[in-house]
């Protein structure tokens, strides 16, 4: 039934001989689990009890927060970085708030955001060393890429370098929605309230959207290509609902500061981090900015293929 990408197929092969104690944190997944994250691009997920209940508390302050007037939102979290930190609103679509790091530490609001950030960080740190493990790569890369990822930042010391964020969404009814997009980082967990999350089924020919159930973990551009597209990246997007939707995701991103070393997925020599994820982006659009800044990329977008279109049949 899976085809590609070929992660895994001849992989899980345990190693008999071996009474070391397993490197990483503990597995997480079944081996039909990896297979389908690695085909798909994505997949559903069963979250532990104790982070179900502070994901409740989360969405509950979220929502207090989101309630208060905009100059009240913006004043508490001024954006910063784009869409990158803070809180922004693109109007008649959706509002939301970005986390990269604390801002009122003692807030009830980020008591819950830190407290969920530790226990995602863990859940997707045991899904990325299960996906080395069924390619029987090594784990040593993991702790310079996960470097400082793993905690709510106290400050913004390490902005620049630590692009991992937790994003709290609140899509208006009938008119807010996500274009259809794969996320830049290493995996994403999304959790949302009610329909409106649809991912990429590859299972349909051709492949359709179908609505996500639950919470839903999608692999980002970035594991895909370190993972020499072994896995697939997730497409999905959000559609508009009658009722509106709220929603948290965490994306777990690279750590920007260290060289990586490629043999722990495969590959040989290193390369640095800054310049894989510089690539991955390319000239990808922003799907959270407004509606003119969106335009604007697409355009730059469709005026950067044509050029290399371009490029390609004239040297042809
Ligand atoms: O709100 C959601 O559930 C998903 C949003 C999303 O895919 C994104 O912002 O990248
Ligand atoms: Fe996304």
């Amino acid at each position: 039934m899976y085809a590609t990408p070929s992660l895994l197929s001849s992989s899980m092969v345990h190693n008999e001989t071996s009474y070391e104690p397993p490197a990483g944190p503990p597995p997480l997944l079944a081996p039909d689990e990896i297979r389908h994250l690695a085909f798909q691009g994505w997949l559903p997920v069963t979250l532990p009890h104790e982070l179900l209940q502070t994901l409740d508390a989360l969405s509950q302050a979220a929502g207090l927060f989101f309630d208060q007037s905009p100059e009240v939102k913006c004043r508490l979290y001024p954006a910063s970085n784009g869409t990158e930190n803070g809180f922004y609103q693109v109007e008649c679509e959706k509002e939301y708030l970005t986390f990269r790091h604390h801002v009122h530490p003692d807030s009830v609001l980020e008591h819950h955001a830190s407290e969920a950030w530790q226990s995602i960080g863990a859940f997707l740190h045991r899904m990325l060393c299960d996906l080395s493990r069924a390619g029987s790569y090594s784990l040593s890369a993991w702790p310079k890429l996960l470097d400082g990822a793993l905690e709510m930042a106290a400050d913004a010391t390490r902005l620049q370098d630590t692009p991992t964020l937790m994003r709290l969404f609140r899509y208006y009814p009938t008119s807010g929605f996500a274009a259809s997009h794969v996320d830049l980082g290493l995996l994403t967990l999304c959790i949302g309230s009610g329909q409106g999350l649809q991912v990429l089924d590859r299972t349909l020919t051709p492949p359709q959207f179908i609505d996500a159930e639950g919470a839903v973990v999608v692999v980002g551009d970035t594991l895909r290509s370190l993972m020499r597209n072994q896995v697939r990246a997730g497409a999905h997007r959000v559609v508009e609902n009658p009722h509106g939707r709220s929603s948290i995701i965490f994306a777990l991103r690279p750590c920007l500061s260290h060289d990586i070393d490629l043999a722990s997925f495969g590959g040989c020599g290193t390369a640095n981090a800054n310049e894989v994820y510089v690539s991955v982006k390319g000239n990808k659009y922003n799907i959270n900015a407004t509606k003119d800044i969106r335009e604007k990329q697409q355009q730059a977008q469709r005026e950067k293929k044509s050029i290399s279109d371009a490029t390609r049949f004239s040297s042809v």
